[in-house]
């Protein structure tokens, strides 16, 4: 295979670039009435208009022709069929067999996965379900009220964005909160909300091994014995979901208590595993495999459709485009549903996790620009914030756009109305950000002001827009379990095609390693079972500092 930026699409695109780069929006929609149905499409209950972007005909067909020289389709398949495209761990990549429902084997190492993942759904269920007729209770019989998730990144980001986003199936009677961050606080607010007698925890850690959450379990587990329990009642008090069943046990979990996850299962791509225990605890089981369905819907469409009609296919080379030929460095996400607020957080972890590296799966230097920057909020809160540097600012910043069209409280008085206004934000955003407003505009809008012509130059250009800001608006009919499956499903698809033009693995995480590694190694020296010697003078000033004052 050629070089990524020696190949003809690649050379292709970049002719193009300076082309588009001199061509706005408003004229591409004068000259193409057709352009909004053109370039607009459906997939698995979403709706995708992706009109508002700085691509011609010419520049989508160079895109679908890089992403066909790089083999994508190839690709797309090695993933499904359980090939170990994580080169560096030597693991498959089969999160989309969690939430398989084709009734077709998935086959890995010669073995159908499929058995082992409809057995731990099952699994899944039965101990919702027990928690939530009561026929589970706590060590003094009381029933379960609370439920306290611990885990950290993507033990934790997923179910933590789901059941926040899901929030109108929550079942009633059950509070799932969680906690993820080794900072005492939290789990010390928690804990002060909590009773011994109704709550449970639920440790997920897919390794057993993360400090953040092996400390947080411990911490409540302390609190849970000095509240009167036993040891003997831990069993009924805590639960582990982990593919380190050894160290959980270890660790003092009961092993029925255990739910397991597979090694093939990424962290930030593991939330249709056990790890969505939490899920289906606070918004029941149904609600889980419909949120699987939704994304089982997507990884069909994903796998089927032509490139050019490939949702995920469509929105990462688009990305592709701005990232590499436009100067983009960023991409930011503007779910338009407060319930969907955590959605850039989650994204963010997916993708820059995955993206975030410049080495290509030969090991070597990538030559190219590779994962963007992902961020966001939610509107409207984000439009009287940041909006201001993404209309004006000198950056191109993509944006996705993300809007629900119905909401499940709309019989409530003025519903309506927030909802009319909160499409119109949504809306209008994405016109001023493609059309913009001229100086001419401006400058007219000055006359008789009493303003002089100096003044009114100045201030008509402090007003002027340059518009031809590129975004994706996703329309979804309502945000409900399927349809955030497929959501979720369609930005890691997006990432890993990305993954595979850029030609990395998007499937490790080796930068966070030194991190922690040096961190172990500081809390030695913090607790005295270390010289500090070894390390630099600013940590080891920074070291003395804190030791001195704590
Ligand atoms: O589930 P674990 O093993 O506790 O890991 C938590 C998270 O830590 C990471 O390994 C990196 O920080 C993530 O990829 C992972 O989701």
């Amino acid at each position: 295979m050629n070089k990524l930026t020696q190949t003809d699409a690649w050379i292709s695109l970049e002719h193009h670039a300076p082309l588009v780069k001199r061509q706005h929006m408003r004229d591409m929609f004068k000259t193409d009435p057709l352009r909004a149905e053109k370039y607009s499409l459906h997939a698995a209950g979403l709706f995708l208009d992706y009109s508002k972007n700085r691509v011609s005909a010419d520049v989508l067909d160079d895109l679908y022709a890089l992403a066909n020289e790089r083999l994508l389709p190839a690709k797309i398949k090695a993933m499904f069929s359980g090939e170990k495209i994580n080169t560096s761990e030597g693991r498959a990549v089969l999160h989309t067999a969690l939430r398989n429902f084709s009734g077709k084997p998935v086959m890995f190492d010669g073995k159908d996965v499929m058995p082992e993942v409809m057995e731990t759904l099952q699994k899944v269920k039965a101990f919702t379900q027990a928690i939530h007729n009561k026929t589970h209770r706590g060590y003094t019989g009381k029933a379960i009220k609370k439920v306290v998730a611990i885990g950290i990144g993507g033990s934790f980001l997923g179910p933590k964005i789901v059941t926040q986003a899901l929030k109108p199936c929550k079942v009633a009677a059950l509070e799932v909160v969680f906690v993820a961050n080794v900072d005492g606080c939290h789990i010390a607010d928690v804990l002060a909300q909590c009773s011994a007698h109704d709550t449970l925890f639920v440790m997920s850690s897919k390794s057993f091994s993360t400090q953040e959450t092996l400390q947080n379990a411990l911490s409540a587990k302390a609190w849970f014995l000095a509240q009167g329990a036993g040891k003997k009642d831990i069993a009924k008090h805590f639960v582990a979901v982990s593919s380190n069943v050894a160290k959980a046990v270890e660790f003092g979990m009961a092993e029925s208590n255990i739910f397991p996850m597979a090694d093939w299962v990424g962290g930030r791509y593991s939330l249709w595993s056990a790890i969505g225990l939490p899920i289906s605890l606070a918004l029941g089981y149904d609600h889980f495999e419909a949120l699987l369905k939704g994304a089982h819907e997507m990884d069909c469409h994903f796998q089927e459709a032509p490139l050019a009609q490939n949702m995920p296919v469509i929105m990462a080379m688009l990305g592709i485009w701005y990232r590499n030929f436009m100067g983009a460095q960023s991409h930011a996400l503007l779910p338009y549903y407060h319930y969907l607020r955590g959605f850039p957080a989650y994204v963010q972890q997916l993708d820059m996790e995955s993206n975030g590296k410049a080495t290509t799966l030969k090991g070597k230097a990538v030559d190219h620009g590779t994962g963007p920057i992902i961020w966001g909020g939610e509107g409207t809160n984000a439009q009287h914030s940041f909006f201001q540097l993404i209309h004006q600012s000198n950056m191109p910043i993509p944006c996705d756009f993300l809007f629900p069209v119905k909401v499940p409280y709309l019989d409530q008085a003025q519903q309506q109305t927030h909802h009319d206004m909160l499409a119109s934000n949504c809306f209008g955003q994405t016109q001023a950000l493609m059309q913009g407003k001229t100086f001419e505009q401006c400058y007219k809008e000055l006359a008789n002001t009493g303003l002089s012509e100096k003044e009114m130059q100045t201030l008509a250009a402090h007003k002027t827009m340059p518009g031809n800001n590129p975004s994706n608006t996703l329309i979804f009919d309502e945000l409900n379990p399927a349809s955030l499956g497929a959501l979720i499903a369609l930005y890691e698809h997006k990432v890993f095609v990305q993954g595979c033009i850029w030609d990395l693995n998007s499937f490790d995480q080796w930068g966070v390693e030194l991190g922690k590694d040096l961190g172990n190694k500081v809390l030695d020296m913090i607790q005295g079972r270390m010289n500090i010697d070894g390390a630099d003078a600013s940590t080891q000033a920074l070291i003395k500092r804190f030791k001195q004052a704590k």
